[in-house]
C-alpha cells in the first residue's frame, strides 16, 4: 500500500459500469436552488448542491446537502442532507436507496426513460424520534436546452405529519463541473 496518498488517488478512473447509461445524464455535481413548503411550516428557499458519482459498478453514488437562502439571498443554516445508491434495473426500472439524518430511510422503486426518473416510495422507515413521514414522490430530469445546457429539475412531494401527499420541495441545477 502506498504511503501518504489518499487511496483514490492510486486507483484506475473507473469505467462506466453498461447499466448505467440510461442514469448517465445525471453524473456530475450540480449547484442550484429551490423553493419548499408543507402545510404545517413556512415556504422557504433553499441553495442545493447534489453530486452523482460511479465507481465502475452497477450503481450511482450520491449525495445532497442543502442551505437556507436568507431574504437578503446570502445562504445561512444547513437544512436536509440525504446520502444514497441509485441502483438501474432491467427493463428501464431504478432502486434507489436514501439515509437522512433525521432518523429517515427512504427506499424507492421506479423508471427512468428520456433523461427522466420518476420513483415512489416503496419503503419508509423510521427512527422513534424521527417525524412522521409515511410516502414520498420524486422526479429528476433534464430541463429543455438553454445556451447550448440542459438543467436538472427535481421535485419532492411527501406524505407527512398526517397530510396527503403533496410538493415539499422543488429546485433547478446547474451542472458545475
Ligand atoms: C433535502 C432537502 C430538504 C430541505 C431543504 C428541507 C427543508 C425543510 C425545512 C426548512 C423545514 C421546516 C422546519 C425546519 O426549519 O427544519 C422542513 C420540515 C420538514 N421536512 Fe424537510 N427538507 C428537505 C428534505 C426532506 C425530506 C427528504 C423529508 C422526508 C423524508 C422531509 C421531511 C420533513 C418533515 C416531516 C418536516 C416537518 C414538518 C413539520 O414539523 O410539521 N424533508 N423541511
Amino acid at each position: 500500500m502506498p504511503s501518504g496518498a489518499p487511496l483514490r488517488s492510486v486507483v484506475m478512473e473507473p469505467e462506466l459500469h453498461p447499466d448505467l447509461k440510461p442514469l448517465e445524464f445525471l453524473l456530475g455535481t450540480w449547484e442550484g436552488a429551490g423553493v419548499g413548503d408543507y402545510p404545517t411550516i413556512d415556504a422557504f428557499n433553499f441553495g442545493q448542491e447534489i453530486s452523482f458519482t460511479h465507481n465502475g459498478k452497477p450503481f450511482l453514488i450520491y449525495s445532497s446537502r442543502t442551505w437556507l437562502i436568507e431574504e437578503d439571498g446570502s445562504l445561512g443554516r444547513p437544512l436536509g442532507t440525504e446520502t444514497g445508491y441509485w441502483r438501474p434495473q432491467p427493463g428501464n426500472q431504478v432502486e434507489v436507496t436514501l439515509a437522512h439524518p433525521t432518523g429517515i430511510v427512504e427506499i424507492y422503486v421506479g423508471n427512468v426513460a428520456f433523461h427522466r426518473v420518476e420513483l415512489q416510495t416503496d419503503v419508509v422507515a423510521r427512527t422513534s424520534s424521527a417525524k412522521e413521514v409515511t410516502a414520498g414522490r420524486r422526479l429528476y430530469g433534464l430541463m429543455p436546452e438553454k445556451d447550448g445546457k440542459r438543467d436538472l429539475g427535481w421535485v419532492y412531494e411527501m406524505a407527512a405529519m398526517g397530510q396527503p401527499l403533496q410538493a415539499h420541495l422543488s429546485a433547478q441545477l446547474k451542472k458545475i463541473d
